[in-house]
């Protein structure tokens, strides 16, 4: 029986790849990622006639049976190049091989502030016109956790609470996040999304290196 541990531990790849590599890598595979998001839009909002539906759908099962001819088994897992160019590009919020990502691009500033300004098409809705809840969690989930990371204390997202404070549209959005302080080994991170108007969702999340990684930290400290 597998170990989920163990399982995760293995997804943490060191491949060495140069940023030469990775770049073309990037230059290959992020439009593709942003064609099939225009598809998934386009699948929602499509209103042609039958003929065309059916024939886009057998295109569409051409495109994946060629990209399935050669793919990985599972999960992309997180990877690091020579140079430690990290990439974790099956990521759900900011994955560049991730079309279901809205993508985010969080970007941090020198007092350690994460932010991002983004869009979110009609495939990430919830309410009536407006943003998921759970897609709102998600996005602060990462700004937060990136935050964390920052602050040089990366972690698993222990705890996320959220308040919704006003509903929050599609389109335009802006989320960010700021260290607040360590309790031992929990990071404590706080933060928002925010539309034109103000801010719709706030964040405090509790960021915990697992035991495993604690462990493996201090025993290479010690070596
Ligand atoms: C491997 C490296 C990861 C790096 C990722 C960087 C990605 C960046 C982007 C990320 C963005 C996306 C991120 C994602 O999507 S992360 C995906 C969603 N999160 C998970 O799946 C996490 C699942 N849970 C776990 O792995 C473990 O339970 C964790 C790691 C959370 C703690 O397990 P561990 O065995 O280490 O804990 P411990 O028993 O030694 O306790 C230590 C302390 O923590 C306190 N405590 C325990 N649990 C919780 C809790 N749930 N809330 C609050 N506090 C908690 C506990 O009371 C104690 O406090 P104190 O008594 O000392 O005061």
């Amino acid at each position: 029986m597998s170990d989920p541990i163990t399982d995760q531990r293995l997804l943490y790849i060191h491949d060495q790849l140069s940023d030469e590599d990775i770049q073309r890598e990037v230059d290959l595979y992020g439009p593709l990622t942003d064609s099939v998001r225009q598809l998934i839009a386009a699948t929602l909002q499509t209103e042609v006639g039958e003929p065309d539906v059916r024939r886009a759908k057998a295109l569409v099962e051409e495109a994946a049976a060629i990209l399935q001819e050669r793919a990985i088994p599972g999960p992309y897992g997180v990877r690091w190049g020579a140079s430690g160019w990290k990439r974790g590009w099956g990521n759900a919020a900011d994955g560049v091989r991730n079309a279901v990502a809205p993508p985010l691009t969080i970007q941090t500033d020198p007092d350690g502030r994460t932010w991002t300004d983004f869009h979110l098409g009609p495939q990430y809705e919830g309410p009536a016109g407006l943003t998921h809840g759970g897609v709102s969690a998600l996005i602060l989930d990462q700004v937060l956790g990136d935050c964390a990371v920052a602050a040089g204390s990366p972690g698993m997202t222990g705890t996320l609470t959220l308040r919704y404070r006003k509903p929050t549209p599609l389109g335009d959005l802006h989320a960010e996040a700021r260290f607040d302080r360590m309790d031992g080994v929990k990071a404590i991170v706080k933060g928002h999304i925010a539309d034109a108007a103000g801010i719709c969702v706030e964040a405090e999340g509790i960021f915990i290196l697992p035991r495993w990684a604690r462990e493996a930290a201090a025993a290479s400290t010690a070596g």
